[in-house]
């Protein structure tokens, strides 16, 4: 028998005035499974994730973590278990790197708790594993785009949440650091759902993938099975070619559909 899913959207349907932005959208992801949430422009990856974290609710169908349905689980039992990193970093924020990090330890403390030597030690902990450790104590509003979002990811570790949902964890990072980020996802062996523009690295670091298009899933399964010619091209109105590379990996190359039909 299949294992039940940790993280499950079951038929999730949500609109936005006219806009029906998601329609009978299912998702699950089992203990220890990185699903990969690709789409389009607009297809409705954001919305979907915001329902995973109980952020938005869905006008029909339900999210369950762990059983139980999301909304009714409280905010702070919530966030000792599922972390979530947004798109766009907070820039105001007039704390240290090492602050930020440490606020992931919050929903792990009592009302009148201090944090204490083991806060401190798996925030430094989490930091380093980002890269950052020797900038804990600088502001986090004069760090790049790119620090930024290693720092929120240090965050999310250091809750020490048993999911993760990133939307879009490799925005502003570079090519390395991109890898670097999704390769310590798999290493966490942590159940996530990732936000992903770029399907080569769906396919190298997901179990799984869910591709969305205007608002409802296209196509789910393995990187092997969406991540075709067939799925892909009438989705993003690409051609792609698979090839193997050196290392045995899957490289997706696209070109735009006119393009490859030119040459035909
Ligand atoms: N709070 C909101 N109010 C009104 N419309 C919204 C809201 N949030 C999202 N939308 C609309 O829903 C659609 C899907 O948006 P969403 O951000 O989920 O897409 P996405 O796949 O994450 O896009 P992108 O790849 O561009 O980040 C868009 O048309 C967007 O304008």
């Amino acid at each position: 028998m299949a294992e039940a899913p940790l993280l499950h959207a079951e038929a999730v349907s949500r609109s936005f005035g006219q806009n029906p932005v998601l329609q009978e959208a299912s998702l699950s992801a089992a203990p220890g499974e990185v699903v990969g949430l690709i789409g389009p422009n607009g297809s409705g990856k954001t919305t979907l994730l915001r329902t995973l974290c109980g952020a938005l609710s869905p006008d029909a169908g339900r999210v369950t973590f762990d059983g139980e349905e999301i909304g009714r689980i409280g905010a702070r039992k919530l966030a000792q278990r599922v972390a979530v990193v947004v798109q766009e970093p907070p820039s105001e924020l007039m704390l240290s790197v090492g602050d930020i990090v440490l606020l992931g330890r919050t929903p792990h403390l009592g009302m009148f708790d201090r944090r204490g030597a083991e806060d401190e030690r798996l925030a430094a902990q989490a930091l380093e594993r980002v890269g950052l450790l020797e900038k804990a104590s600088r502001e986090f509003s004069g760090l790049s785009g790119g620090e930024k979002q290693r720092v929120l990811i240090a965050r999310a570790l250091a809750q020490q949440a048993d999911c993760l949902l990133l939307d879009e964890p490799t925005n502003h990072l570079d090519i390395s650091y991109q890898h670097q980020v999704l390769h310590l996802v798999r290493e966490l062996s942590i159940t996530a759902v990732v936000v992903l523009h770029d399907l080569n690295l769906a396919a190298r670091y997901c179990d799984s993938v869910v591709l969305l298009s205007q608002g409802r899933v296209h196509a789910s399964g393995t990187p092997d099975e969406v991540l075709t010619e067939e799925m892909i091209e009438p989705v993003y109105d690409v051609s792609i070619q698979r090839v193997t590379a050196e290392d045995d990996t899957t490289q997706l190359l696209f070109r735009r559909v006119a393009e490859a039909e030119r040459e035909r």
